[in-house]
């Protein structure tokens, strides 16, 4: 389980992460969406000891990440997945990892066999697709097969079928009792991945939620009628007690009811359709407006500028690498405008473990 309280990061005068109070549970898989900027990573950094908060807490298992005494055997991330030393195999990579962690040698193959990577395990990692990192990385943070992972926008770029082998593995992992923790700034995959919800918005919660209620609450289906016997269909469909108002294309859309009643009112009375369908709002749309105020960068807006702080601008400290991991390298930040990949190129977010 992870718990932040009162959780803020300030960079100088910025702050990313601002008071934030929020629990993963375990056996779930807890989405955690924003848009860019909103402060996902931040606070995923701060969960692993290679951000300091300025204040508040953020603990794992009821421990600070610099706490622990075996952290890869409590803890598995996912923060980049190309963030590793291309001329090394995957395997000899993940051999490093386990022998720095005291690790046995055959968890490497296991894990290797668990993302399928078996046939380029020994080819050096530089060669290797987008889809193919991502399940080193993967490979990298169940190595030590810890209780707690989390991973930061796992299915950016991949294919439908790397999208489907995540989402099918982050919901295995939780089923296995794990606590599952996945950052991402599509709500739509988010949907069908995530059991709980909490969303970020300029370094603000929200909204913490389970998946099903966020549904509920956000998406609006209504039906839309189409009749060569339009004024008779509307008057039928009123008679009923439903609302019914037209769209600008001339269908009929009907609140209330769902498509089989709309087709059983006009069939009743002895009127043809010419469509019935049932239409759902996005919940990507519903997730827009929750956080259409707390957009960062807005595409196209003119005047906008790109900015680009400096590497750890404002406190200047970090955190203490944690036992087992990496000191932390500075990074340099891009950002593009509004919605969309993650922003930073060279970024210092890195998989547990990795060396450059
Ligand atoms: N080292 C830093 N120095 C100054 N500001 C920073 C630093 N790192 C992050 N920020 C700022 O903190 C805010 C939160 O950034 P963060 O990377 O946590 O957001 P995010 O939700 O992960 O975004 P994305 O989806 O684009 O990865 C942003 O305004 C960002 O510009």
């Amino acid at each position: 389980m992870i718990v932040a309280r009162g959780l803020t990061k300030k960079y100088g005068d910025k702050t990313a992460v601002d008071h934030v109070d929020f629990a993963v549970p375990a056996g779930t898989v807890t989405g955690f969406l924003g848009p860019n900027g909103a402060g996902k990573s931040t606070t995923m950094r701060m969960i692993l000891g290679l951000d300091r908060p300025t204040s508040g807490t953020v603990t794992v298992n009821g421990r600070q990440y610099a706490g622990l005494s075996a952290p890869l055997r409590e803890v598995g991330a996912l923060l980049d997945a190309k963030a590793m030393h291309g001329g090394r195999t995957a395997y000899n990579h993940l051999l490093w990892m386990a022998a720095s962690n005291r690790l046995p040698r055959r968890r490497v193959d296991e894990v290797i066999d668990m993302v399928g990577l078996r046939e380029v395990a020994r080819k050096p990692a530089r060669g290797f697709s987008l889809g193919m990192g991502q399940r080193l990385g993967i490979a990298a943070a169940l190595l030590g097969d810890p209780g707690v992972l989390m991973f930061d926008e796992p299915v950016n770029g991949l294919d439908p079928e790397g999208i489907l082998w995540i989402r099918t593995l982050m919901k295995q992992l939780a089923a296995e009792g794990r606590t599952v923790f996945v950052s991402s700034h599509l709500m739509s995959e988010m949907a069908v991945t995530a059991d709980h919800l909490v969303v970020i918005g300029r370094g603000r919660i929200l909204a913490d939620t389970d998946m099903r209620s966020f549904i509920d609450q956000n998406s609006t289906n209504y039906v839309r009628v189409r009749s060569p016997q339009q004024d008779r269909l509307e008057t039928v469909l009123r008679e009923f007690g439903w609302e019914v108002a037209a769209l600008p294309d001339g269908a009929l859309r009907v609140d209330g009811p769902d498509t089989a009643r709309v087709g059983d009112a006009a069939g009743q009375a002895g009127l043809w359709l010419h469509e019935l369908t049932l239409v759902q709002s996005s919940l990507e749309e519903a997730f827009m407006r929750l956080t259409a105020e707390s957009v960062e960068y807005h595409a196209g807006v003119p005047g906008v500028h790109t900015p680009a702080h400096p590497p750890h601008d404002g406190d200047g400290e970090e955190a203490a690498p944690a036992p087992g991991q990496p000191a932390q390298v500075p990074q340099e930040t891009q950002a593009p405008p509004g919605w969309g990949p993650p922003r930073r190129a060279g970024d210092a977010g890195r998989g547990q473990g990795d060396v450059r």
